[in-house]
């Protein structure tokens, strides 16, 4: 609860009043549109989110990287219409150079691999929470930045890296307290969709296209989606065969379509397995009418969504095999997902699972407080002290009043409050009050450390 969560899901009343100053004139206080501030409560929350993403992730043997927010547009540039390319934030810089901010992380992996692909180890297994931009036509209000945790394994051409990536999703889930129940996994193949197009003779190029257009169906509906399929050059029959399959919801339904040698069937029948080992198989089902945006996908294809459908896809990803050939270099198999903080901040939140992080989060462990300003060097000294020892200290900066200085400590659930008294420095003695146990004791500096707890959490 609390301001926290609010601001991971941005809620524009707040940021309409800030927004009211603009009207007289006056410099604009609210985030540019699309964006959000993260106070400190709220840093709170999103540190804890990307905590439990870091620990998932490190947990799973994966390595961080990062890269430039800005990168040339040209590494966005597909014909097949995703959404994501076509709200790409995209600018030309001082030089006339055409930019991009990031729309999505795998681009940038996919040119981080390929600069050092000769000396690369492989399997690449890396993971990063990139903020990630789009420019919408703020008619819908919709938010233009997310951070977005990413993870992908490049060079494992089989299922066993996607049943790892399922493993971290679904891992971090429970971690923070969702089961089965609250969250479910599609899982498709865009392989089988290929070889069933394949079989009904559609020419390859049509492909990609057709998975982008079936990626609408939610949006526009079935209907629309065949006339787009129909104008794509799809003939009738296949659009109706296409339409059959994807309400195909077993392994042995898909077989008997693709026949028993089809390779996309094994794939998809070793991923169950596999999720039986790893004990997450319940939060999986079989859904084919799900293709997923991004036209680089060629493979296994999945998305966590929350079982009560009111809310947008909790995290999708799936395998990229070819996206270096569209780089212009030879391929290496790839597969990744993109996990987005909006939507299972709003999950948790509902859940009741968002931490509140109100009062004593701000993790000082002890507040120093000379009683008088010309005792300014006592305080340093014991705060630095302290500092040294790992506690953390709000040294106070002005003079202030030790009633002041209690419900200061109160306010940021310190439970410590060193006195700086005039009579005690000259005996080199400090103060300790601990606060939740109101006891107050006088004791030689050198022995302050050992009277101030450190924090739990470290
Ligand atoms: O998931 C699509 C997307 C991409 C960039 C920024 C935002 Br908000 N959303």
């Amino acid at each position: 609860g609390g301001r926290g969560s609010a601001a991971v899901v941005q809620d524009d009343a707040a940021r309409g009043g800030a927004a009211d100053g603009a009207a007289q004139g006056s410099l604009d206080l609210a985030p540019p549109r699309g964006t959000r501030d993260f106070y400190p409560p709220d840093m709170r929350v999103r540190n804890w989110l990307f905590g439990k993403w870091r620990d998932e992730a490190l947990g799973h043997g994966f390595e961080e990287y990062d890269a430039p927010v800005m990168e040339s547009e040209a590494l966005y540039i597909r014909k097949a219409g995703e959404e994501v390319t076509q709200q790409l934030y995209n600018f030309d810089d001082k030089q006339g150079r055409r930019m991009a901010l990031r729309p999505e992380m795998t681009p940038s992996l996919a040119r981080m691999v390929l600069a050092q692909r000769s000396t690369l180890p492989t399997p690449v297994k890396w993971f990063a929470i990139p903020q990630c931009w789009r420019y919408e036509r703020t008619t819908r209000g919709r938010r233009r930045e997310h951070y977005q945790w990413n993870m992908d394994v490049w060079g494992v051409p089989t299922v066993h890296a996607e049943a790892e990536l399922l493993s971290a999703c679904t891992a971090f889930c429970t971690r923070v307290g969702l089961g089965p129940a609250d969250v479910g996994v599609r899982i498709s193949s865009r392989a089988a969709l290929s070889e069933l197009m394949r079989a009904l003779g559609v020419p390859d190029a049509l492909f990609t296209r057709t998975c982008v257009l079936v990626d609408k169906l939610d949006k526009i509906g079935g209907e629309e989606v065949r006339v787009q399929l129909l104008q794509l050059g799809l003939p009738d029959g296949v659009c109706t065969s296409l339409f059959e399959t994807m309400r195909i919801t077993t392994i042995e339904a898909l077989a008997e379509r693709l026949g028993g040698e089809s390779e996309a069937v094994a794939q998809l029948r070793l991923l169950f397995e596999l999720a039986q080992e790893y004990g997450y198989a319940d939060w999986l089902q079989l859904d084919l009418s799900v293709v997923r945006g991004l036209s680089y996908y060629t493979g296994v294809v999945f998305e966590g969504f929350d079982r009560k459908g009111e809310l947008r896809a909790i995290f999708g990803g799936g395998r990229y095999d070819r996206l270096l050939e569209s780089f212009g270099a030879e391929p290496m198999p790839a597969v990744g997902f993109g996990f987005g903080d909006a939507v299972i901040a709003e999950l948790l939140r509902d859940k009741g699972l968002l931490p509140s992080f109100e009062r004593g989060a701000s993790g000082v462990d002890a507040v120093v407080l000379a009683l008088d300003p010309a005792l300014a060097p006592h305080a340093v000294r014991a705060a630095s002290t302290l500092r040294a020892a790992g506690r953390r200290v709000d040294l106070v900066l002005e003079p202030k009043k030790p009633k002041w200085a209690i419900k200061h400590a109160e306010r940021l659930g310190a439970p410590a409050l060193v006195l700086i008294g005039k009579d005690e420095a000259e005996r080199g003695m400090v103060s300790v009050k601990l606060l939740d146990k109101g006891e107050q004791s006088e004791l030689p500096v050198e022995q302050l450390v050992d009277a101030i707890p450190r924090g739990a959490d470290r």
